[in-house]
């Protein structure tokens, strides 16, 4: 979406920018790359200087930043092999025109999945390998695999056909690389044009949305390494234009991603039915999160003496990101975000949504509003998909609103903040997300929208919070009582069990009527609804359950976690409590509620604890329908019984309160009193709020004047001048004190002060 007007200092970054001509767009496949003409003697083929440039220009690369050193401290675990790191580009025996490559890519150091992968891979083994996001694990796999394959690609490459004759031609690449998403893709073909510069071998990219005909014609010139995305490819399989015959590597980048349901068919068509051959091939998979039950699958994947390389613990992230969690209820968002942004220099700005008409329906706010956005999500064209990441990308529209589908693996260049507008239900998601920013030792924002809503992620959410010494905001702070950070769960048994357990705790506490359990959640599986071996021995994975809810082919829903998503709990898992639901620690006792129990339930410490303990709404529901508890169902803290209610609990839960006071006659013969001594479960008990407590740091009702970002605060080249605002934040929505990005400044000196939470107004 076009900028409209600069009334608040945002603006286009590079407003000059043309929009793009529909005329003369081309497609991400055909852009350019290394042609290599037979003449060339290897290893002295001529430059390109304008390829060159585009290639390796600094305008279009994320340059390492200040933190760049702190990978030294990140705990490396190679499991599988004894393998000794390489620690320079120099050490790792690279081809010259590697050599070369990465020079001109200014990569003085290799990262530490790098050091270890560079010599894993160049030795043969197959690699799972697991590292932060934005620590270069793309390079990790390529610069190994292409600088072995330089030296022998004469002999290794297909031969060409000749110009014009590509009937019957099946293109043949060496090297498979797949990726999720189509920009993810496009983003690695671009790396593949990098570190092939001045090389023999030709990559290509295939990918859906586009017209297949100039991905076509690129393979028939000739195809060595290869990235796609899996419904392409496999419809280019099918028809007869690639063959995977002749494949040594295969890359499966964001691997927990592709091996997860939604690409399962496709990966099996494409792994085990193909052409490919296994003996042959060296498998690699790379990813920011492995959770266990994946990485289980993926064994299916990979030669049994596969070595699994950890950088960091899996599935965490990076202490470059500041991260910033505000309450806010869905009915304030606009408005908090619209704050949000004037109170931060103007600057690339990600933005992310759950759905994708609430993607557009945001844009189209937030343009209402004179902020140049633009959008990206599942029901835009390929079309519009890439020239609103181009527009993102050169500054035209430095915010991007945009769907699950930009949360992995995309490297942008200075986005400084991300802003998770609707937070997603799954914490590998929430790390992929805010791992837009902060990338190779750079520092970045990322702002998450929480509520009510948000529970069933709490926990995780706080867990790394915590892991990355961020502040725990006060309505978080009740999540923190059972997190223990040493409590690692990387080991990697690979077991056959398939219960689903909590990021690798193998326990699993059923639910059952009785509510004194108190694990962090797991829940008796409704039959219909059991992991089923649908074909291989190794593919295990939830099949469409009951309701007619289908949890296949969305990331989202598979269940990884012990929680189902919060909004589908309902539909599918009714007799399973809500993620809603949090119960406390083990060894505690039922913690009690600011706010009565109801479909919203969270239980924090410091409410008076309730001498009966009401079960949560909806197993209420369930198990309480009708008519007084059943004797079997014992509610109460250990020693005391249920205490009685005032009226017969009936169907609708949320009314269901339970009160001594509760007619004797109505209940059953088992039915018990309560203990005289034992105070009511009381509504009215303070100190109920509906909303969190106010925080320290809150809002300041005589707030200091809006103050303009200092003139020096910029995100790097591309900020904009600022500008007086004529359109200042309304003083009584304004954070105090001041939020700030990570200016040049401030990344030497250290964080400003974080973004407060203000109540008044009804903002939370
Ligand atoms: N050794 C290095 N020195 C400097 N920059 C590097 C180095 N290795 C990679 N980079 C740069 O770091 C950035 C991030 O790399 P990359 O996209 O591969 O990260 P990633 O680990 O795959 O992230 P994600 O998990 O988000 O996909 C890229 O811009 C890349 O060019």
């Amino acid at each position: 979406m076009a900028e409209k007007s600069n009334k608040h200092g945002w603006k286009a970054l590079n407003p000059n920018t043309p929009e793009p001509d529909p005329n003369k767009r081309e497609w991400a496949a055909v852009r350019r790359r290394y042609e290599w003409n037979e003449s060339y003697d290897e290893g002295i083929a001529p430059k390109d200087e304008e390829l060159e440039h585009e290639l390796f220009g600094e305008e279009n690369h994320v340059l390492t930043g200040h933190n760049f050193s702190k990978y030294e401290d990140i705990k490396v675990t190679v499991k599988g092999s004894d393998i000794k790191p390489v620690e320079s580009f120099d050490e790792a025996n690279l081809h010259p025109q590697m050599k070369e490559n990465v020079a001109l890519a200014r990569y003085e150091k290799p990262t530490p999945v790098q050091k270890w992968s560079i010599p894993i891979i160049t030795e043969g083994h197959d690699l799972m390998a697991c590292a932060q996001t934005g620590s270069g694990k793309t390079a990790a796999f390529l610069v190994p695999i292409l600088s072995r394959l330089f030296g022998k690609a004469k002999k290794l490459t297909a031969p060409r056909p000749p110009p014009g004759r590509t009937r019957g031609y099946k293109a043949q690449p060496l090297v498979l690389i797949l990726a999720p998403t189509r920009e993810l893709a496009t983003q690695i073909f671009d790396e593949c044009r990098r570190f092939t510069y001045r090389s023999m071998l030709r990559p290509c990219v295939v990918y859906g949305g586009a017209d297949s005909g100039p991905q076509k014609v690129e393979l028939f010139k000739g195809c060595d390494i290869l990235t796609a995305t899996p419904g392409r490819l496999c419809d280019f399989l099918d028809r007869g234009i690639i063959s995977l015959a002749r494949i040594r590597y295969l890359v499966i980048d964001e691997a927990d991603r592709m091996l997860d349901m939604g690409f399962e068919d496709d990966m099996r068509r494409i792994v085990a039915k193909s052409d490919m051959e296994d003996a042959s091939r060296q498998t690699l998979m790379f990813s920011a999160t492995f959770p266990q039950r994946i990485r289980k699958l993926a064994k299916d994947f990979l030669q049994e003496k596969h070595l699994f390389l950890t950088v960091g613990r899996v599935g965490g992230t990076t202490s470059d990101i500041t991260q910033k969690i505000i309450f806010c209820e869905d009915s304030e968002k606009r408005n908090t975000l619209v704050q949000l942004l004037l109170t931060q220099p103007p600057s690339r700005t990600l933005i992310f949504v759950e759905t994708k008409r609430g993607a557009d329906s945001l844009d189209a706010f937030l343009y209402q509003q004179h902020f140049p956005t633009t959008s990206i999500h599942g029901d835009r064209t390929q079309r519009e998909r890439e020239d609103a990441l181009l527009a993102f990308k050169n500054g035209r529209s430095p915010i991007l609103i945009a769907t699950a589908v930009a949360a992995r693996g995309l490297d942008i260049k200075n986005v400084m903040h991300v802003i998770n507008y609707d937070l997603c239900s799954e914490i590998d998601e929430y790390v992929h997300r805010i791992g837009r920013t902060a990338r190779v030792g750079n520092q970045g924002l990322a702002t998450t929208f929480y509520n009510h809503a948000n529970e069933s992620i709490a926990k995780d959410l706080v867990r790394l919070l915590l892991e990355c010494e961020q502040e725990v905001p006060d309505f978080l702070q009740q999540y923190t009582a059972d997190i223990n950070l040493n409590d690692d769960d990387d080991d990697d048994t690979y077991n056959d069990n398939t219960s689903y357990s909590n990021h690798g705790q193998q326990t699993t506490t059923s639910w059952d009527n009785n509510n004194t359990t108190q694990s962090q959640g797991s829940w008796n599986v409704p039959a219909s609804n059991t992991p089923t071996n649908n074909g291989s021995s190794q593919f295990k994975s939830w099949e469409t359950t009951n309701n007619g809810n289908n949890y296949g082919g969305q990331s989202q829903n598979s269940w990884g976690s012990p929680q189902p998503p919060a909004n589908q709990a309902q539909d599918s898992w009714g007799s399973a409590p809500s993620s809603h639901n949090t119960y406390p620690a083990s060894g505690q006792n039922w913690s009690s509620s600011p706010q009565p129990p109801n479909n919203n339930n969270t239980y924090q410490q410091n409410y008076q604890q309730p001498s009966a303990i009401p079960p949560p709404a909806n197993q209420a529901q369930d198990s309480w329908a009708g008519g007084p508890p059943p004797s079997n169902n014992n509610f109460s803290m250990p020693g005391q019984t249920w205490s009685s209610s005032p009226q017969q609990p009936n169907n609708n839960s949320n009314n269901n309160t339970y009160q001594p006071n509760y007619p004797q006659t109505q209940a059953p013969a088992s039915y018990q009193q309560p203990p005289q001594s034992a105070a009511p479960y009381q509504q009215s008990q303070p100190p109920y709020q509906s909303q969190p407590p106010p925080q320290t740091n809150s809002y300041q009702q005589t707030p200091p004047p809006y103050q303009q970002p200092s003139p020096q605060g910029g995100a790097g080249p591309y900020m904009t001048p600022q500008a007086t605002p004529q359109y200042p934040p309304n003083p009584q929505l304004q954070y105090s004190p001041q939020p700030t990005l990570p200016t040049q400044q401030s990344q030497q000196s250290g964080w400003g002060a974080p973004p407060a939470v203000q109540n008044g107004n009804g903002w939370q």
